[in-house]
Formats: C-alpha cells, sequence, structure tokens
C-alpha cells in the first residue's frame, strides 16, 4: 500500500500564480459581469439572494493587501464568484454562460500551472 505521502507540496510559488491566474481572469473577454461588485441598487433581489458577494476587483483589493492565507483561500474566493453567478443568473443568459465559460478557464488554467 502506497504510503501517504509526509513532505508538504512547495508552496512557494503559490503568490505568483495567483497574480497570474487573476490577471488572466481580469483579461478575459467574458469578464465583463465579474471585474466589479454587483451594485445591488441596479440589480433588485441581488442582496437578498447572494449572502457572500465577490468579484475580480475585490479579490484584486485581498491578494494587495495579502489577505490570502494560501491557494486555496484564494480559489474558494474565486469559486464564490462563479457561485453567486450560478445562483442568480439562469444558465442560458448572457450572464449566466459567462460565468460557465469562466469557471471552466479557471479551472483548467490552475491545474495547468499547478501541474507546472
Ligand atoms: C455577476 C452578476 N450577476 C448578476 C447580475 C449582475 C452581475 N454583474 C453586474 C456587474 C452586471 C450588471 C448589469 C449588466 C451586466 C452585469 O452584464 C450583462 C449585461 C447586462 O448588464
Amino acid at each position: 500500500k502506497q504510503e501517504s505521502p509526509r513532505t508538504a507540496r512547495d508552496d512557494s510559488k503559490d503568490l505568483a500564480m495567483c497574480r497570474i491566474l487573476l490577471a488572466e481572469l481580469e483579461s478575459h473577454q467574458d469578464a465583463g459581469p465579474f471585474l466589479t461588485p454587483v451594485n445591488p441598487k441596479s440589480v433588485p433581489g441581488y442582496r437578498k439572494i447572494i449572502k457572500k458577494p465577490m468579484d475580480f476587483s475585490t479579490i484584486r483589493d485581498k491578494l494587495t493587501n495579502s489577505q490570502y492565507l494560501n491557494l486555496e483561500t484564494f480559489i474558494i474566493d474565486v469559486n464564490l464568484v462563479f457561485d453567486n453567478c450560478e445562483k442568480f443568473n439562469e444558465d442560458n443568459s448572457v450572464i449566466g454562460r459567462a460565468g460557465h465559460t469562466m469557471r471552466r478557464f479557471f479551472q483548467r488554467r490552475w491545474t495547468e500551472l499547478l501541474r507546472q
């Protein structure tokens, strides 16, 4: 039976990876709906339905202010953007489709970068 690995993974490149991943999310052609916080005044029902709003500019501020403990807490916030999107938007809508596209893109890129 294979021993479970006792060596921790090398996390020395994780901060650089978060910066690369966030830059790629921010510059993606479908990033528009996710770049800034949803204004609850202009989106009826949003404040009530989405308990933990999150967007790429908020993630950028948190990364700049060293508020992410590790890669995992960063990935949790990015996935929160896409989970909020799925909760509020129909799959067959402009914003809903953008959320699915962005989530697939992010999933692929962080697994690619982790393997390098
Ligand atoms: C992520 C999200 N979920 C639910 C509602 C709004 C949003 N994003 C905000 C920023 C937004 C507001 C209005 C929008 C929009 C995006 O882009 C699509 C076109 C119509 O105009």
